[in-house]
């Protein structure tokens, strides 16, 4: 039987207002995906999970994809899937994107269909729509891709790798006893359709900001970029104690600090100039004011998803 394995990283979506554009892959943690033909006269889809997540292939975000791509391209097979999580599901760390990155990559090893990136992004996306309804590409392109990225288009997809020149660390706020069932779906709905001007000026400012930042190496600029007025504030109810965790980051001097996704993790960016101890100790203290167990991770930027070499 052959069989394939592909590893993606956990990704923190937004990055401030870049809702549904911008994500950034981090080391915190990765899922792993395993995929096995069985047979090829027969079409069936088996799955096993370390994890609790859904075992039907159209409502795991690591099988639907592969549906999809059997449909599209015509591919018969009885495939074995097993989805091993590393990543917390449903803490806005891109657990589900990160499993549909790495089934898509080992999907595409297996049957030699040499996909290109943005075609596993745009297959993996499907994995958002079994998990929460919609295809929102943020998190995939940046567990494919690794590093920061910017979604510049989505039909066709087109994924720019955002050139980082600050070296920074990043710290996560997770709250591990937090569960909310269909998150990102109900965080989804919390977006405003429609908002006002001014919040839309604002938004784009930062967003410019954000990008020049990271590009330029301009601590001030990521600082301010790492803002948002419209989708945050929406959110606000499923993180309240984000608001005092991020006035503790920028009072010992984080780089900077957002919402992770589409929460409940916070994510800290820190450099040198940081002092993590005192920002991880008063953040976990206000985690504890709102009866939220929050622990608190360190990582660096993750590389984008690839093929375990061991067959
Ligand atoms: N392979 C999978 N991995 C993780 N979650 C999955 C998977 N397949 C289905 N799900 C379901 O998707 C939901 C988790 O998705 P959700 O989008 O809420 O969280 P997330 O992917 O961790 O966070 P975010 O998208 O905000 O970064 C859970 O209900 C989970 O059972
Ligand atoms: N951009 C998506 C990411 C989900 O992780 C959202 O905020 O809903």
């Amino acid at each position: 039987m052959e069989c394939k394995r592909a590893r993606a990283y956990s990704s923190s979506a937004n990055l401030g207002s870049g809702f549904d554009i911008l994500s950034m892959a981090h080391t915190a943690f990765f899922d792993t995906v395993e995929i096995c033909v069985e047979t090829k006269n027969s079409e069936n889809i088996v799955i096993e999970s370390n994890s609790k997540i859904p075992l039907e292939p159209n409502r795991n975000s690591a099988t639907y994809p592969l549906v999809r791509i059997m449909e599209e391209r015509g591919i018969k097979a009885s495939l074995r899937v097993k989805v091993i999580k590393g990543i917390p599901e449903g803490l806005g760390l891109g657990s589900s994107g990160a499993s549909a990155t790495a089934a898509v990559m080992a999907f595409s090893s297996l049957f030699n269909l040499n996909l290109s990136k943005e075609d596993l992004v745009r297959y993996a996306m499907y994995g958002e729509i079994a998990s929460s309804g919609s295809p929102h590409p943020d998190n995939v392109a940046a567990s494919v891709f690794g590093g920061v990225v910017s979604v510049v288009s989505v039909n066709p997809v087109k994924v720019v790798e955002i050139p980082l020149n600050y070296s920074f660390n990043i710290l996560l706020f997770v709250p591990l006893n937090v569960h909310i069932e269909e998150k990102t779906k109900k965080a989804r709905e919390m977006v405003p359709k429609t908002v006002k001007l001014s919040d839309y000026i604002n938004n784009s400012r930062y967003i410019s900001s954000l990008l020049i930042g990271f590009v330029k190496g301009e601590r001030d600029l990521i600082r301010l970029g790492l803002n948002d007025e419209i989708v945050e504030k929406a959110r606000l109810p499923l993180f309240p104690y984000y608001p005092k965790i991020k006035e503790i980051a920028i009072k010992y001097d984080a780089v900077g600090s957002c919402v992770s996704g589409a929460g409940p993790s916070i994510l800290v960016l820190t450099d040198k100039m940081t002092d993590e101890n005192k920002i991880a100790e008063e953040g976990t203290k206000t985690c504890n004011e709102f009866n939220v167990e929050c622990e608190v991770i360190k990582a660096k930027i993750a590389g984008g998803v690839e093929v375990e070499r061991r067959n």
